[in-house]
């Protein structure tokens, strides 16, 4: 299989990596320490790929503050678009694949059917932009890549907001919680699956891919389960996106399609409330 180099390991979906991969006991996957892992310092990618020659390269590397991402533009350009194409260039010079994250923020989410690959991203942040700028520096730099687009990633591991509403819940009898928000969550640990499953299997059907979990739900309503499968008793409030004013927009309907994850990938996807149910119990 060859080793697999991952960037961003400490982060949310490196730790669920580094989780699943222990499970599968796959034993090549090297987590580069914090001072040999900055995707933005092309001198020592460029000694840990000589030094590696990996066969896959997994980027879970990211600048993922999305509000704080309008005031810092350049940052955020440099870790979610020029460290990635620092990746993507040297996974083309070394043959390695790259495997990439990348967001239902790319898109605007203005529609109401679930969302295509092949759809048109529009994004309306500066998270979503520099994200689509990764996407696409990628595209130019190397042809053999998988990016997953996924979205609403939480977890038992860092910041989310499963983690945030079970906190507030605990301080706070009353949230308020968007409503008018659609899209699907995402239990990372199957997102880490998904991704080893594809180095497992030797895939080579190279591209765009959606994975998040089945079904759609609001934030409000992933709120109310989070409460009602952890026996939390607050009351929860909708509201609409107006009355939650943030720095940064967020799309109002980002649910994607994964016909073809599920198609090419060879992976099942569970419903996102029986990934929260497991994630919860973990918790
Ligand atoms: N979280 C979510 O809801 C969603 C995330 N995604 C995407 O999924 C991927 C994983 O996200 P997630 O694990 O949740 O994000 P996290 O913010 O938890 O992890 C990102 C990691 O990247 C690291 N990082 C930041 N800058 C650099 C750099 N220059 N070089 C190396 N590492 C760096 C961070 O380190 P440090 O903390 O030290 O800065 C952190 O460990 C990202 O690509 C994200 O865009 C997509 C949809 C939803
Ligand atoms: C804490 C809180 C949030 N919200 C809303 C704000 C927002 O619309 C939504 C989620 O808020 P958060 O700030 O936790 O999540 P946010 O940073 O918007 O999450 C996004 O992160 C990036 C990295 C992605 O790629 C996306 O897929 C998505 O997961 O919930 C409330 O309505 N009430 C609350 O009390």
């Amino acid at each position: 299989m060859g080793t697999i180099l991952v960037f961003g390991g400490t982060g949310q979906l490196g730790q669920c990596l580094q989780h699943v991969a222990q499970e599968r006991r796959l034993t090549n996957l090297v987590f580069l320490p914090e001072a040999q892992a900055n995707i933005l310092n092309v001198a020592t990618l460029t000694a840990e790929f000589a030094r590696h020659q990996p066969a896959y390269v997994i980027n879970c590397a990211a600048y993922t503050a999305v509000d704080k991402a309008e005031d810092e533009v350049d940052l955020a350009r440099r870790v979610n678009c020029d460290g990635v194409e620092n990746l993507a260039r040297l996974c083309a010079s070394h043959g390695s694949t790259l495997i990439h994250i990348s967001t239902d923020f790319v898109f605007a989410g203005t529609g109401n059917q679930p969302l295509l690959e092949t759809d048109e991203a529009a994004p309306i942040s500066i998270y979503g932009l520099t994200k689509l700028e990764g996407e696409q520096a990628i595209a130019v730099h190397t042809s053999q890549y998988f990016i997953l687009r996924t979205s609403w990633l939480y977890s038992e591991y860092a910041n989310n907001f499963v983690k945030t509403m079970l906190k507030l819940g605990r301080e706070r009898d009353e949230l308020k919680v968007i409503w008018d928000q659609a899209g699907t969550p995402t239990y990372a640990i199957d997102l880490a699956g998904c991704i080893l499953t594809i180095i497992e299997t030797r895939n080579q059907e190279f591209g765009i891919y959606h994975y998040s979990n089945e079904g759609l739900t609001s934030w409000y309503d992933f709120a109310k389960a989070i409460f009602e499968l952890s026996n939390t008793p607050v009351r929860v409030l909708p509201i609409l996106t107006v009355e939650y004013p943030t720095k940064a927009a967020r799309p109002a309907y980002s649910v994607m399609d994964k016909t073809k994850a599920k198609t090419r990938l060879q992976v099942t996807i569970p419903h996102w409330r029986d990934s929260l149910k497991e994630c919860l119990s973990r918790l």
